[in-house]
């Protein structure tokens, strides 16, 4: 979607104090519209953000909207326009998924027969098909995380906030829920906005990351920028990294090695230089070139620093 569009939330200020912790300190951000990541660490206040987003809790100060109502005086029309999908398993374990999906249609206002048909439509989505019928209590990890993002959309939301989606899912089950949440803003045209302490974990299907770090806004920007090219270039030998390394030392450039890769700073002056004299140390040396690429920014960097 076209950036100029309005953000799908925004914060200005917002601070959550607990007794004995701060949640949130001083947040100002704004979301774009389509896949929105939001990353930190186990307790930075993701989820905080998301439930005084929805209007289920009041901040200690500042302010926030989401697709411009006010989440201190319009909760009750944001949660009617939003899917939800908590963090914590929530479900009924003694009714089937289709049973409960058609429950949360019909307390979203849908009229049973609609109910029961949107509730087929996503559960077919999200990938539950025989087992809809089956009780929840008989479901893996991964189908109950199914069931819980079925009911966040069953109402036909505008914006979808996914707390931690693949939490307890092994790494098959994790590609299959990224592979589904960016459908679901590509080929269905909604909003998500989900959170991840996996820093890189989002990098595949977002369209804009937010970093938050002990409840304050380390960086919020379009996932490209996070990804550009940086000026560090990556060399990979079968055998030799280390004499690699030391002839290039020795030729001037910055150079550090981690196993059989290489990591070599380009000279910002004269970039051809570098890759000059990469190629004159593995021919002089006679070694095998495995890989020689451009390393690329990561989320993980703004925690690490460590790239340029
Ligand atoms: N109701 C509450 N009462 C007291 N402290 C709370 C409450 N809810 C959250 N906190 C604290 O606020 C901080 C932020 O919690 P929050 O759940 O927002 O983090 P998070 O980024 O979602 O992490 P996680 O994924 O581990 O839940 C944590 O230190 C947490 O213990």
């Amino acid at each position: 979607m076209a950036r100029s569009e309005p953000p799908i939330f925004e914060t200005d200020g917002l601070t959550k104090r607990y007794p004995k912790v701060t949640a949130l300190s001083g947040l100002t951000v704004s979301a774009p519209p389509g896949v929105v990541g939001l990353v930190g660490a186990n307790g930075a206040g993701k989820s905080t953000l998301i439930k005084i987003l929805l209007g289920l809790v009041r901040p200690t100060s500042g302010r926030a909207s989401v697709l411009g109502m006010d989440t201190a005086t319009q909760g009750p029309r944001i949660r009617q326009v939003v899917g939800y999908m908590p963090e914590h398993d929530c479900l009924p374990p003694d009714v089937s998924a289709t049973e409960f999906v058609v429950h949360m249609a019909r307390m979203s206002g849908l009229p049973y027969a609609a109910a029961r048909e949107r509730a087929a439509d996503t559960l077919r989505h999200v990938g539950l098909h025989e087992e809809r019928y089956r009780a929840i209590g008989e479901y893996s990890t991964g189908m109950r995380q199914r069931v819980k993002l079925a009911q966040a959309l069953v109402h036909d939301p505008r914006l979808v906030f996914l707390d931690e989606p693949t939490n307890g899912l092994d790494p098959r089950g994790r590609d299959e829920m990224l592979t589904l949440i960016r459908r679901i803003g590509s080929e269905f045209g909604i909003s998500v906005l989900v959170t991840s302490h996996l820093l890189g974990e989002l990098e595949r299907i977002c369209d804009h990351v937010i970093v938050i770090d002990g409840g304050r806004l380390l960086r919020s920007s379009a996932l490209r920028d996070f990804t550009q090219a940086t000026s560090v270039v990556a060399v990979e030998v079968e055998e030799g990294a280390q004499a690699l390394a030391a002839r290039l030392a020795e030729a001037g450039e910055a150079v550090t090695v981690d196993g059989r890769v290489l990591a070599v700073q380009v000279s910002a002056d004269d970039p051809g230089r570098t890759f000059d004299a990469v190629r004159d140390a593995v021919c002089d040396l006679d070694l095998r070139l495995i890989r020689l690429e451009q390393r690329r920014g990561r989320i993980e960097d703004i925690f690490t620093k460590e790239v340029a």
